[in-house]
């Protein structure tokens, strides 16, 4: 076990995770030829930081997380973990990191409270160092701390999963795909205890596929493309990225076309008594479009706008791989 610097806040990185240039060339066996999946990126995970990766299929998230875990061997670039360099010392790196991988590999027949000391083990954490109660308490599981663990529930499994990456106490831990294949209740669940670890200091990076997860989670948005960083900022400036919003009125009287007062705006008619206009919040007011429409003594029964959200963005920069259904999706 490698002893992590004590906490002291200047002693504390700034970023978590820091990556400069990284590369990775795959090299299959036989005829396919090299694969480029990262092509020289730079990304600084912020410390504390509740960090998203997202990235359609193929996009190199898995490649990045794999390097981080000391699982797969980059091309060329420097990686530092909690301020650690891997090439410089590996073992130290690897301490500062817990992963918890997609795939629920667990040995049926083990208990959730044997599975924990053994990963202990596995760590190096002394007898006395070990927190094995209190993770499976905090991970909800002290009830089947001695179940076998085929006996649990897929939820379960996943959580006691969380555990066991967390049994050296690492400050950075990484979720890949935490709710891929997991219902809405479990989901939740599962997001109010990532949130809750993230508040007690843990700096967390998750990949995923469900826009809706990284909107609401994550307080940092990367996404890579094609091996390539195309976006890395606060969630919310990301969501402000795209200045357009749509307002829907919904007026008293059934129309065939857009009152001709509103010929200076986007706008359109989504039904008889529905006008749909689409404006930039930065450049135009909604109450311009409510005068124009005062003008034609039209009333008005309702209103409604409807922001941008994540994945018209992920649109923009991806260029449409969720449109044409490579792999992103919507958690509702
Ligand atoms: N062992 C390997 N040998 C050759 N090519 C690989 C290997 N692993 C990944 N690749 C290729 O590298 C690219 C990045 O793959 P990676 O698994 O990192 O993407 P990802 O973003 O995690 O995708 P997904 O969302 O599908 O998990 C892909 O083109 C993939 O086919």
């Amino acid at each position: 076990m490698v002893a992590h610097a004590p906490l002291n806040p200047v002693n504390l990185p700034a970023h978590a995770v820091e990556v400069r240039g990284l590369t990775k060339t795959y090299r299959p066996a036989g005829k396919a030829g090299p694969k480029l999946a990262l092509k020289g990126i730079d990304l600084a995970i912020p410390r504390g930081s509740l960090f998203g990766l997202l990235g359609p299929n193929g996009a190199g998230k898995s490649t990045l997380i794999n390097i981080l875990a000391g699982l797969v061997n980059k091309t060329e670039g420097a990686v530092s973990i909690w301020g650690t360099d891997i090439d410089a010392h590996p073992r130290q790196a690897r301490a500062s990191i817990g992963v918890v991988p997609q795939e629920l590999n667990m040995d049926p027949f083990f208990t959730p409270r044997e599975m924990l000391e053994l990963q202990a083990g596995l760590y190096g954490v002394p007898k006395a160092e070990r927190r094995t109660e209190e993770l499976l308490d905090a991970v909800g599981l002290k009830d089947k701390a001695d179940a076998y663990a085929r006996s649990l529930s897929g939820g379960m499994k996943r959580r006691l999963m969380v555990a066991k990456a967390m049994v050296h106490s690492p400050p950075v831990l990484v979720l890949d795909e935490p709710t891929a294949g997991v219902d809405v209740e479990l989901r939740i669940q599962l997001w109010e205890h990532v949130r809750k670890m993230n508040r007690e200091g843990t700096t967390v990076l998750l990949t995923t596929h469900y826009l809706q997860e990284a909107e609401e989670l994550c307080d940092t948005i990367a996404i890579i493309n094609h091996g390539a960083v195309v976006a890395c900022e606060p969630t919310a400036k990301l969501l402000r990225r795209v200045d357009a919003k749509a307002l829907t009125i919904t007026v008293d009287r059934d129309l065939d076309a857009v009152p001709a007062a509103l010929s200076g705006f986007t706008a359109e008619l989504a039904g008889p008594r529905h006008i749909v206009v689409r404006y930039q919040p930065s450049r135009q007011r909604v109450d311009g479009v409510l005068a124009a429409l005062a003008a034609t003594g039209l009333g008005v029964i309702d209103l409604s706008t409807e922001e941008s959200d994540l994945e018209d963005i992920f649109l923009q920069l991806t260029g449409g791989a969720h449109a044409r259904g490579e792999g992103v999706h919507n958690a509702a």
